[in-house]
Parts: structure tokens; sequence; C-alpha cells
């Protein structure tokens, strides 16, 4: 049987790679589209996608489920339809993948005890690609060894939310096995403001933004006489495809929410 797939966000970036993946899948079927505003009655009515994909369009979520039924929402909006998206379809029995993401701690415990109360599996992926979960493990095995780390995460200019989720996720890692210090020297002063980057427990993370980039993070450690460098690069979004699909199959599985595809691989 397979796995009835709805997408929310389908006219973005990612959104529209997602809606191609899922139509593609020999496991899965796209049965609806969530968006925000009336952009046509099925997916054919807009310019980016053929005319055999007559999939229906809602704006409502508890209208899509209703005449739907989907099993997985796949959510790749923004950070603040996100959190409501995922909160309705665990409320509404729908599994959801999120790739979105900009969650608080607080939404993220929230949407945890929500999914277990519901003993569905909710998947929560601020990075789908593979070589980036490497890039996280291999960081936080780094850091057992190399405590001082700054983290640099380099996004197309569009990008809503800063430090990225991949970021946020690297520097929480690695958090787990890093003795807490403050980095640097104890007297240094910003000039500039935001010249050192955001302080994650000690840890800096700095944000580039630059139109042609996709998404990019190195993770630095220095030690005595030596710098190690940890890069990841994702060159296009179908990067994120076969992560995307993994999660769809895996979800179905799962009875509580997943933070980070580390946890499932
Ligand atoms: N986990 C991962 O591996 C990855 C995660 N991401 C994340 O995925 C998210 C989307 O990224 P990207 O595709 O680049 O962004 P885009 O801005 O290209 O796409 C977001 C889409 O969501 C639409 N949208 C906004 N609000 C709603 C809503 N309430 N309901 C339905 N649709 C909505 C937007 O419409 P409109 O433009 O009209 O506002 C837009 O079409 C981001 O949070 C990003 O960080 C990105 C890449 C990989
Ligand atoms: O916005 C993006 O593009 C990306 N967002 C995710 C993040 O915030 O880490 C994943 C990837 O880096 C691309």
């Amino acid at each position: 049987m397979s796995i009835r797939v709805a997408i929310a966000g389908p006219r973005g970036k990612m959104g529209a790679e997602a809606v191609h993946t899922v139509m593609k899948h020999d496991k899965m079927e796209l049965v609806a589209v969530l968006d925000y505003k009336e952009v046509g009655a099925t997916l054919a009515d807009l310019p980016m996608f053929p005319a055999s994909y007559t999939v229906p369009i809602f704006t409502d979520m508890h209208e899509l489920v209703e005449v739907t039924a989907p099993d997985v929402l796949v959510d790749l909006t923004n950070p603040h339809a996100v959190y409501k998206h995922t909160k309705e379809a665990l409320n509404l029995s729908v599994r959801p993948v999120i790739g979105t993401t900009g969650f608080t701690d607080a939404q993220l415990e929230e949407l945890s005890a929500l999914a277990k109360e519901k003993e569905l599996g909710c998947i929560i992926a601020p990075n789908f690609a593979i070589g980036a979960i490497l890039m996280m493990k291999f960081a936080k095995e780094a850091a057992k060894y190399l405590p001082d780390v700054e983290i640099i995460e380099m996004h197309h200019d569009q990008k809503l939310d800063a430090p990225s989720g991949t970021g946020v996720k690297t520097a929480q890692m690695i958090q787990e096995v890093r003795a807490q210090k403050a980095q640097g020297h104890p007297e240094e002063k910003e000039t500039l403001e935001g010249a050192r980057g955001a302080d994650f427990d000690g840890m800096r993370i700095h944000s580039v933004r630059l139109p042609g980039l996709v998404a990019h993070q190195q993770v630095l450690f220095g030690g005595d006489g030596q710098l190690l460098t940890i890069r990841h690069d994702s060159l296009n979004r179908n990067s994120f495809m076969s992560g995307v699909a993994f999660c769809v199959e895996e979800v179905m599985k799962m009875d509580q929410l997943v933070y980070g595809l580390e946890n499932i691989i």
C-alpha cells in the first residue's frame, strides 16, 4: 500500500523538489498540498508543475485531512508557519516530517510531548542531506578532543532564520560531549557588535548570507599548532531528497518525535 503524503509549501524551492520526489516514488502517493493563499485548484494550475500533476491544493489543514486523509505531512514552509502546522497535523493524527527550521526549544519540547501522547511518529530534521548528518557526527567526535570550536554556516540570501537549523543542531550535538568553556581571550571586546558571532555555550556560530550559495557549513576546531576543518556543501536541493523520502517511510514505523536524522540512520 502506498503512503499517502501531503506537502506544505509546494511553491517553495524545497517544496517543489519534494513534490517531484513524492510524485516519482513508487511507494508514495501525493494526495494533497497545503498553501496559505489561493493559488489554484490543483498543482497543474501552477507554472512550475506539469499538467499531469492534478493534486488538489488546500489552504486549510483540517479540510485537507478530512478530504484526502494523508498518512504523512511534509512541511517545507517557514519558521512562522511550521509550529502551527506540526501541531495541527499531530492533533489530526497525521505524522509530520518537518524540514522547516527555526523551532524554539520550548516548541520542540511541546511537540515531543504531543507526539508521545498521541503515540505518533514525528521527524523534525534540520538537515535531510546524509553528508550534513555525517559532518555533524564527525564534528561531535572531534569536539571530544578539540573543544575550541567555531561554526561557520553559509546560505543563500533568501533564508529567513539565522543561525541555520543545521548550525544550531551541530552546536547542540557538540555540547553533549564538550566541556563547557568560553572561547577566545577572556578580555576580548567587540568593537563592532556581532563581530564574534552568536554565543552558544561558549562556542561561536557565524552566519553568512550571499546570493550564489545554497547550503554550506564548516566546523573549525583549533588546537596547539593545528586546525581541523570539517566541511559539507549542498550544491542543489536534490541533495536533501533521499532524506525526505527516507523520513516519510521511517515516520510510519515510529510512535514518538525524533529531532535530527542522526538518531535514526
Ligand atoms: N531540513 C532540510 O534539509 C532543509 C530545510 N530547509 C528549510 O525548509 C524551509 C523552506 O525552505 P525553502 O524551500 O528554501 O524556502 P522557500 O521560501 O523557497 O519556500 C517556502 C514556501 O512556503 C510557502 N509558505 C509560507 N507560509 C506558508 C504556509 N503557512 N502554508 C503553506 N506554505 C507556506 C512560501 O510561500 P510564499 O513564497 O508565497 O511566502 C514558499 O512557497 C526553510 O525553513 C529552510 O530552512 C531548506 C533546505 C533543506
Ligand atoms: O534554508 C536552507 O536553505 C536550509 N536550511 C536548513 C538549515 O537551516 O539548516 C538546512 C540546509 O542548511 C538548507
